[in-house]
């Protein structure tokens, strides 16, 4: 791994543990919303090693592919197997699917758990794909728009350029925290990044509707 990613990813961590400890002097719970993707795993394994208050900490998602946990490509899996560990351990994962068939059948049960959470959140790490997609909010998922402006939690998502159906945090939803964060490495994910910045229209790069959050960017080459 590329040494100014793992810094980065260090660095991140530390300042993701420092909002989740003041947050935690007042307030009995907090919540961290994490993204799945490769990006993120570096920065799983250096939080794990912080000690924190665990176990007044809740984790849950921005999105989620509608797979078994057991499934390769399942972000609850990455977050069991990468920061679900050691002091992490005890923390209490929400994970954003159900044994349901569908996510729009899913979908109420999914809303409910995560209204129950600690909003609004310490922090939301968001990262971003080639195509500006964040979370599940992606270009051409035919529910964009209605993630991008409902007051509902959560939203079922069906997007042609992806194999599998998904669930997503609501922008409305992401929008529920003290602190916006942006995970990426890579000159590509730059160049989107500054194309991004230099224009408005959010249908075309989802990640415009978090610009303003403001947004902390930790970017490594
Ligand atoms: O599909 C997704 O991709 C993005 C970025 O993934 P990466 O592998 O390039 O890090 C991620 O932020 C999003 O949560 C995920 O669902």
């Amino acid at each position: 791994m590329n040494a100014s990613r793992e810094r980065l990813a260090r660095q991140l961590a530390e300042a993701v543990a420092e909002a989740l400890r003041v947050d935690l002097t007042h307030q009995e719970r907090a919540l961290l919303v994490v993204s799945g993707g490769s990006t993120p795993v570096p920065f799983f394994h250096a939080l794990a090693a912080i000690e924190l208050p665990w176990e007044r900490i809740d984790v849950t998602l921005a999105d989620e592919r509608w797979v078994a946990e057991t499934a390769d490509d399942s972000n609850a899996r990455l977050i069991r197997e990468h920061l679900l560990s050691g002091a992490a351990k005890a923390a209490n994962f929400v994970p954003l699917t159900t044994a349901d068939a569908t996510p729009e059948q899913g979908v109420d049960t999914v809303a409910t758990r995560v209204e129950q959470l600690a909003w609004p959140a310490s922090v939301v790490v968001l990262g971003m794909g080639g195509d500006g997609h964040t979370a599940s909010l992606f270009p051409d998922s035919r529910e964009l728009g209605l993630a991008l402006s409902t007051d509902e939690s959560v939203v079922a998502v069906r997007t042609p350029s992806q194999p599998q159906a998904r669930i997503t945090l609501s922008a409305s939803r992401l929008h529920q925290t003290r602190r916006h964060m942006l995970h990426l490495n890579g000159e590509d994910k730059r160049a989107v990044l500054a194309t991004a910045m230099a224009g408005d229209d959010v249908r075309e790069l989802p990640i415009r509707a978090f610009l303003a959050c403001p947004l902390a960017i930790y970017w490594a080459p």
